[in-house]
């Protein structure tokens, strides 16, 4: 093109000089943030074969009408069955495609809900005759739990599930308005059936809230059964995003369901009408949300990582100020200030891929220990996943709004990927269970845990966490010592819940960094990015610090000092550190991210691609603007 210079040039790596000053085997690093050899195999694959594919582009989400959005995720999600099908995808392979396909959609609660719950809470006469039928997806399943009266608080739910003795089946009712099921994902247009909780009564005795097989539509015609009303419940934040998905309304009108489509493998109910509930602790009918909140927590380092790689190699293309006698101006990468916003969440992302390595291990451990009728770990396991699911959904919903803004004007962008990241994140901070309600889980864990243990929580921790043990336990003391009710200290308590879920993130992080780690310079930097996640929260909640007498103002001040030393360090590594995480551009979907940092000749491009410049004069001109600009001038009174 006429006047392109070198740093405008398609197929120059504008990031190269940053990729060569890295200090550390990149490619060893890629494997430490897969998981494994094995893991960065089938991601890399698969996410390239997504990226490669044009029946997954996914550049005009932002531009279609809700029904056109609509129908394109319907289209995709059959697209991924029949590539998953022809290619004989493994079960691996399939949860990454669905992955990198990018687009919530119906099949995340089938997959990720739906299953999930009949696998946990089913008998295994039910697991036989449901799951071969959903894993082939010739049924499509939703999790109806919440209602639009009710969904923090479980045990207020009021859809009813009364047995009928003399038919041997259940009633599925919607008594009143508020116990329409409001926001399960799929529900709106496309399950066929549903997981729905409702209040069990048997001979006219409730026995709380338990999980029903609903069929909701036919699977001739689609269309709702008897007694069965259901649609969508509307537009959500934003343009795209959460908008692919169908969060459905659910009234049921006296609908019947043979007994043994109740999930009974925590209780049962005979058809003598007899009920029995299991020797095993009925929160594990809530055993799908432990799950699900151990997921989100891996769901956070993926959605954090992305924004800080999109905000990581932006800030290193884009220059301002400080030109020196007409020299390039200085990359904003360089700035302290840019430097403190910035790296604090790419530890985070690192930090987070960590602990949500160990809740996976966690849960499958006190899934191990629950086959085994042993439960000791259950309360610890329902603290943790709600607590993480809390600390991690928070921290990364901030984030992503903070990386938006390290990349100025040009983050406001629907091109820089970082609006609709937002907008389709968000909600995490809300689903399966709103964070405030899950930390108070937690601080009444903590006040159990206190006054079973005495003042200290516990000594399991590394050395380098003494001062973040001392933070939850003086806080922890502070509150419980006061005779105050719960309620009246669920505000502070709530703070100490979350200083106990930094705690465990830290001391985890700690502990990956005394495994072997293989690779060049990559131990080192994660142990940068491990003191530098510790110190930066350290010097973000000093007063908390400070207070419990753990550190002195000087150890704040030496902690301030090192951070910013820290920071130099992960300056020459901070491309490489986030090209470990081995996105596409097609996954990342943002040309401020993008891989060879040409950024201005794509936004250019970008730009005339919009709808609105399909047109020089605007739709709207001659009826509305021409007439404005042709009025007579009038002798103003102004
Ligand atoms: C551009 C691309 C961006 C990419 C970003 C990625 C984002 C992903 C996008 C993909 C799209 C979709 C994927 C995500 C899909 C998510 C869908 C969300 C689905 C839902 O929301 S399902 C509904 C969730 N609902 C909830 O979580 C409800 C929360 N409430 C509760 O859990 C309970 O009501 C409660 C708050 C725990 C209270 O329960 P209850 O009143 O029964 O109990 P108590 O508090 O009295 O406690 C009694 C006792 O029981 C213990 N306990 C409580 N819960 C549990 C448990 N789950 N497990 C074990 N034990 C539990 C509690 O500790 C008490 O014990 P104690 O008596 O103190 O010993
Ligand atoms: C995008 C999205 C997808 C969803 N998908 C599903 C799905 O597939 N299936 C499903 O069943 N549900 C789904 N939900 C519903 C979701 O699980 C609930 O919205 C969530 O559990 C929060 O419950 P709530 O809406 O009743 O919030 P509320 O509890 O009404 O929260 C409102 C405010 O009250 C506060 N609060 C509530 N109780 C207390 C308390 N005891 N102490 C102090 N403060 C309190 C909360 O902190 C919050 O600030 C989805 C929601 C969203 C947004």
């Amino acid at each position: 093109m006429e006047g392109v210079g070198e740093e405008e040039m398609e197929g120059v790596d504008h990031l190269a000089h940053e990729r060569n000053k890295s200090e550390f085997d990149v490619d060893a690093m890629k494997i430490v943030w897969a998981g494994s050899p094995h893991a960065f195999d089938v991601s890399d694959r698969i996410s390239k074969l997504v990226a490669s594919d044009p029946g997954f582009r996914k550049d005009n989400r932002s531009t279609l009408s809700r029904k056109e959005l609509f129908k394109n995720t319907l289209r995709k999600a059959a697209y991924a069955w029949k590539t998953i099908v022809d290619l004989r995808l493994s079960e691996e392979e399939a949860a990454k495609l669905r992955f990198y396909v990018d687009e919530p959609a119906f099949t995340d609660l089938h997959w990720g809900m739906f299953i999930p719950a009949i696998k946990g809470q089913g008998t295994e006469e039910q697991q036989q005759k449901w799951l071969p039928l959903a894993y082939k997806m010739q049924i499509i399943g939703c999790y109806a739990q919440t209602e639009l009266g009710h969904g923090s608080n479980v045990q207020g739910l009021e859809t009813t599930a009364t047995f009928d003795s003399q038919t041997d089946e259940f009633i599925i009712h919607s008594p009143t308005l508020t116990s329409s099921k409001w926001w399960p994902g799929g529900l709106g247009k496309v399950a066929t059936h549903a997981i729905a909780y409702a209040r069990l009564i048997v001979g006219g005795r409730e026995h709380g809230v338990h999980g029903f097989i609903v069929q909701l539509r036919s699977l001739e015609d689609h269309s709702p059964l008897l007694g069965i009303t259901v649609g969508d419940i509307g537009m959500k934040f934003g343009n795209g995003a959460y908008n692919t998905m169908d969060n459905g309304v659910l009234q049921f009108d006296h609908v019947r369901i043979p007994r043994n489509q109740m999930l009974m493998r925590v209780s049962q109910v005979t058809c003598e009408g007899k009920y029995k509930q299991s020797d095993v602790p009925r929160q594990l009918v809530y055993g799908t949300m432990v799950y699900v909140r151990q997921t989100i927590v891996a769901d956070a380092s993926c959605a954090l990582s992305r924004a800080v790689c999109i905000a990581t190699r932006y800030s290193a293309v884009r220059r301002q100020f400080g030109s020196q006698n007409g020299g390039p101006e200085t990359q904003v990468i360089d700035y302290k200030t840019q430097q403190s916003r910035l790296f604090p969440l790419l530890a985070s992302a690192y930090a987070f891929r960590f602990i949500g390595e160990w809740l996976k291990w966690l849960y499958a451990d006190v899934t191990q220990r629950l086959q085994a009728n042993d439960f000791s770990t259950l309360p610890e396991a329902h603290a943790c996943t709600a607590g993480l699911k809390s600390l991690t959904t928070t921290a990364t919903a901030d984030g992503i709004e903070e990386c938006r803004k390290l990349c100025g004007g040009h983050g406001y962008l629907c091109s820089s990927g970082l609006p609709e990241l937002f907008a389709v994140y968000v909600p995490a901070c809300t689903y399966e269970g709103d964070n405030t309600v899950l930390l108070l889980q937690v601080a009444r864990f903590l006040m159990k845990t206190v006054s079973q243990l005495g003042s200290r929580l516990s000594s399991k921790k590394p050395v380098g966490t003494i001062a973040y043990m001392t933070r939850v336990e003086h806080l922890m003391q502070c509150r419980c010592g006061v005779q105050r009710g719960f309620a009246e200290l669920s505000a502070d308590l709530v703070e100490a819940a979350v200083a106990h879920c930094q705690l465990i993130v830290v001391s985890k992080f700690i502990e990956k960094l005394q495994q072997e780690i293989p690779g060049k310079g990559v131990k080192q930097q994660l142990e940068v990015l491990c003191n530098i996640y510790a110190l930066f929260l350290l010097h973000k909640h000093q007063g908390d610090f400070l207070s419990t007498g753990c550190i002195t103002p000087k150890h704040a001040a030496l902690a301030n000092d090192e951070l910013r030393s820290l920071y130099s360090q992960v300056r020459p590594n901070a491309i490489a550190l986030v090209d470990a995480f081995n996105y596409t551009d097609h996954y990342l979907g943002s040309i401020l991210g993008c891989y060879d940092g040409n950024v201005y000749p794509k936004l250019y491009e970008a730009a005339w691609k919009d709808p609105l410049n399909e047109s020089v004069v605007p739709d709207g001109y001659h009826l509305y603007i021409r007439p404005l600009l042709k009025q007579e001038i009038r002798t103003a009174r102004l």
